[in-house]
């Protein structure tokens, strides 16, 4: 059968998500998240789904691209990135990202966000016309399930009295006996078998007693911590000293590449990065000062599957490790990070996942992680199916919202609880 594979429609639903009361050294996450679900429609009614992030300044974006796709075919990705998108640079240059702690904003990186989104929408569209897996599509899967992490933070048993929320069946874990039993819940529930502490919340001196805990109740198992870069160097090479044994790598100790740089030239611990090497410009002054030893890719913002195996490639041609950066997403994007992560040759550590702290999806079924792995599909596309129910659910929940959740601020959210705070100067310590 002939298929005729033209974008017909490109259907844009922002949702409001519910995340938990999770700290960082910007703030705590607020109750309901911003996410954009991309759907890609072929005249002959295949349907690719795609997924990013669903603040404002995406969703400007994500707009007129949108409307620029119908009538191009959906194989044709290249094309996608070619199109001319104006973004308005004053949305990004120079501007703190108010919750993403995810590194520098540029038009281009913001571009890259929107337009992986669509690219994944339609990959997952080819892959169900053709009646082939992504990962077949971006050259084969070289691995039949990808591991993950256990993604430990430090959390309040609730959000802030007064703020509407969902209920939370964690608890709270703001000490290091919290942290252990989050972690061993995380463990029993989804088996997990390495650990990364979001740290940057508490003095080092606490974190490192929390760490110590994890790795005397979990002997052996590699270990994570990640403070988002709030340390000064001396205070990352003192954490490194004290915890060098246990640690697999130290993620974010001290911001930007050259305070990054100068923490490498001192310890043998490996660090990694979701924060000073997040785009292709940063990798050549990175990568040549030896400042990371791991690269955290992440689809969204280095711009989808294809460019995290550009990413990978580079990776491996400087001796420079690779995984995987999650900050709140759904199943979507856990499919997709799935998919690519079973191509990438290089990828020798658990990929990091936020997904278990999101009750909420907008698949018919929940991605499941097996021993902390997630099976690779071989299903045609993504080989996950929407719920349009909850998804329109969750639509409701973002247009009823009178705008203060749509773009993600975990320091606004921090001052419903602390009405002074103000996002710490870094290093904050
Ligand atoms: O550095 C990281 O791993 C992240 O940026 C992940 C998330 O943004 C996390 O820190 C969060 O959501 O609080
Ligand atoms: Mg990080």
């Amino acid at each position: 059968m002939t298929r005729d594979l033209t974008i017909a429609e490109v259907r844009l639903t922002p949702i409001l998500v519910a995340d938990p009361p999770l700290l960082n050294t910007q703030g705590v996450h607020q109750p309901y998240t911003p996410r954009l679900i991309v759907e890609i429609v072929t005249a002959d009614g295949t349907t690719g789904l795609g997924e990013t992030y669903g603040d404002t300044k995406y969703l400007e974006l994500a707009r007129p691209l949108a409307d620029r796709l119908t009538g191009r075919s959906v194989m044709d990705v290249n094309g996608l990135f070619g199109i001319d998108l104006a973004v308005d640079a004053t949305r990004v240059e120079g501007q703190a990202d108010a919750g993403g702690l995810r590194g520098v904003q540029t038009a281009d990186k913001l571009r890259l966000s929107v337009l992986s989104a669509f690219e994944v929408a339609c990959l997952d569209a080819q892959g169900r016309a053709l009646g082939l897996p992504v990962h077949a599509l971006l050259g084969g899967k070289v691995r039949d399930a990808v591991e993950y992490s256990a993604y430990l933070f430090y959390k309040w048993d609730r959000h802030p009295a007064g703020v509407r929320a969902e209920p939370d069946e964690w608890g709270a874990a703001l000490d290091p006996a919290g942290v252990v039993e989050q972690a061993r819940r995380l463990q029993e529930r989804y088996g997990f078998g390495s650990f990364k502490l979001k740290g940057g919340v508490f003095p080092p001196d606490e974190e490192i007693a929390a760490v110590r805990a994890l790795a005397a109740a979990f002997p052996g198992h590699p270990l994570r911590l990640d403070p988002n870069g709030a340390w000064s160097v001396e205070t990352s090479l003192k954490v490194a000293a004290e915890l060098g044994d246990v640690l697999e790598y130290l993620e974010d100790p001290a911001l930007g590449t050259p305070a990054m740089a100068q923490v490498a030239a001192r310890t043998e611990v490996p660090l990694a990065t979701n924060m000073c090497v997040t785009t292709f410009g940063e990798i050549k002054e990175a990568f040549t000062k030896d400042a990371v030893q791991v690269v955290l890719s992440d689809h969204h913002y280095w711009g989808g599957l294809r460019n995290t195996q550009h990413l990978a490639a580079l990776c491996a041609a400087f001796g420079v490790g690779v995984s995987m950066h999650s900050n709140t997403h759904l199943g979507i994007s856990l499919a997709a990070m799935t998919q690519v992560a079973a191509t990438v040759p290089n990828l020798h550590h658990a990929c990091d996942s936020h997904y278990p702290w999101q009750s909420e999806d907008v698949l018919t079924e929940r991605i499941a992680f097996d021993g902390g792995r997630v099976a690779v599909s071989d299903a045609p596309g993504l080989g996950v199916e929407l719920d349009r129910d909850e998804l329109a659910r969750l639509h409701r929940r973002w247009a009823e919202d009178d705008g203060s959740l749509r773009d993600r601020d975990d320091a606004a959210a921090m001052r419903t609880a602390e009405p002074d705070w103000r996002t710490p100067a870094m290093p904050r310590w």
